[in-house]
This record gives C-alpha cells, sequence and structure tokens, in this order.
C-alpha cells in the first residue's frame, strides 16, 4: 500500500489545541504514517503587518508538536520566498517520497471553502486530498454548493473530519494575551511560556520595528 502524509497547514500564530486534535483525528481516521505541520512563512491572505515573524511561529510549533511521535514540522513554506500557496508546497513536499505517496492536505474547512480564491485550486486537488476539518458553529452543506463544479469533479478527494467542539481560535488567544487573561489549557505549556518569555501578543513595544515597510517584532538574538 502506497504511504499516506498529512500536511497540516496554517500560519500557527499561535498554535493551539484547535490544530492538534485536528491533527490527530485526520491521521487516525486516515492512516497516515506522518503528519507534517507546515506553518505560512506568508500567508496569501493574511497582511504580513499582523503576523508574527515565522521563526517564532515555526518554534511555538515545534514545541507544540515534540511529544507526538507522528508529528513533524516543515520549514517548507516558511523557507520559500513569496506567498506560502499550497500548491507550491504540496509539489515540493512531493520530493523525496516515493511516486506513489499520497498526500492529505489538513486544513479548516472553513479555509477550504475560499479554495476558489487560491492559486490553481484545479492543479492541488490533481495532486492532494483535502481533509476539511469542521469547527464548531460551522455549516458542512456550504462546501459543495460554495465550491460547486470543484467540488463535483473531485469530491473522491475531499474528505471531512469531525473534531470535537474546540472553539479554540488563534485570534482568541492574542486578544487573552493582551487582555492578561489566561491561554493555559487551550495551548500547550511550552507554548505558554514561550508566548510570556518572549513577550508577544502583548500590546507593542519598543521591540517592534518598521522594516522594509512591514511592522515586525525582533527576536532577541536573532539577525533581522
Ligand atoms: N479550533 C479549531 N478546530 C478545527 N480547525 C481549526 C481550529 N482552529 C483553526 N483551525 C483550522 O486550522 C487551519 C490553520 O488555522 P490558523 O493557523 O489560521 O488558526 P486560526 O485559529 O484559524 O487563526 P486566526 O484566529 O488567527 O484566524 C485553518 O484552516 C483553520 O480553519
Ligand atoms: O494556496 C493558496 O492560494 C492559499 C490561500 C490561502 C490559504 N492557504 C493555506 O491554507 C492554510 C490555512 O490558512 P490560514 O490563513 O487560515 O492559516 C495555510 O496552509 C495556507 O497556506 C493557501
Amino acid at each position: 500500500m502506497s504511504i499516506r502524509i498529512g500536511l497540516m497547514g496554517g500560519t500557527f500564530d499561535p498554535i493551539h489545541y484547535g490544530h492538534l486534535v485536528t491533527a490527530e483525528g485526520a491521521r487516525v481516521e486516515f492512516g497516515l504514517e506522518r503528519v507534517w505541520f507546515v506553518p505560512s512563512g506568508w500567508p496569501p491572505h493574511k497582511s504580513a503587518m499582523d503576523v508574527t515573524p515565522a521563526e517564532h511561529r515555526y518554534l511555538m510549533t515545534v514545541l507544540a508538536t515534540l511529544s507526538n511521535p507522528y508529528f513533524e514540522v516543515s520549514r517548507l513554506d516558511i523557507d520559500r520566498p513569496g506567498p506560502s500557496y499550497t500548491v507550491d508546497t504540496v509539489e515540493q513536499a512531493r520530493h523525496g517520497l516515493p511516486p506513489d505517496a499520497e498526500l492529505y492536505f489538513i486544513t479548516g474547512a472553513d479555509a477550504i471553502l475560499e479554495i476558489l480564491t487560491w492559486k490553481q485550486p484545479e492543479r492541488l486537488l490533481e495532486r492532494c486530498h483535502l481533509i476539511a476539518a469542521t469547527r464548531p458553529g460551522y455549516d458542512l452543506e456550504r462546501l459543495e454548493s460554495t465550491l460547486g463544479e470543484l467540488f463535483r469533479r473531485f469530491r473522491h478527494r475531499i474528505a471531512v473530519v469531525q473534531v470535537p467542539g474546540l472553539s479554540i481560535s488563534s485570534s482568541d488567544i492574542r486578544q487573552r494575551v493582551r487582555r492578561g487573561q489566561p491561554i493555559r489549557y487551550l495551548v500547550p505549556e511550552p507554548v505558554v511560556d514561550y508566548i510570556y518569555k518572549h513577550r508577544l501578543y502583548q500590546a507593542p513595544t519598543g521591540r517592534e520595528v518598521v522594516a522594509g515597510g512591514h511592522r515586525m517584532a525582533q527576536i532577541p538574538g536573532g539577525t533581522e
């Protein structure tokens, strides 16, 4: 049987238990040999101004996935210049894998609803399966009606995984940190420590600089 690899794409700003439970659910349900978490370098649909530097997001993803032997973190999107288009990620991920390996791109159903606005959605579906994780409050039937013809042509490659009722989101976590509210039990313990140690998501401080037109936080000891 061909090997099946999961790719869990996201901004992970920060990674939280919603992402982790989704990846683990997909791994077990679809018999995935491994799941590669792929933090976006430049999330195509988000403003660079609003996203924490990639190295912080990468390191938090490494910390969050350490305890699961089936989880790995890929730098594919972080190291590739330009917007992190999924079709490019999938094509790059194939290098070094057996030709019959099957790739399963896992992401939230809300993200997949927008796939018609992604780069080359048809080409993407020719190259991988999509696992749409349903998050709380999401109406599943919208997937078929929104994707229309694309859904009908590739329905054999689109699957849905139900994740437990987690209404955790990265934006809520960032807001909680800003307001001084607890985030423990929403994100793994080492990620909580990382966020406070590096003072992420707090009110803007003098550590923020304007570089190349983008507002970026500095990583202590890192290069600008
Ligand atoms: N609680 C959750 N349950 C299931 N899927 C989720 C959950 N949170 C996020 N996802 C999905 O994981 C993928 C990556 O998410 P992302 O890193 O943007 O996190 P997010 O929590 O959605 O962030 P933000 O609140 O900043 O938009 C997205 O497709 C998103 O739909
Ligand atoms: O390929 C695209 O055009 C594209 C457009 C928007 C989002 N994506 C991918 O979808 C995943 C979830 O995106 P986000 O912004 O919700 O973190 C992430 O892996 C992105 O790279 C991909």
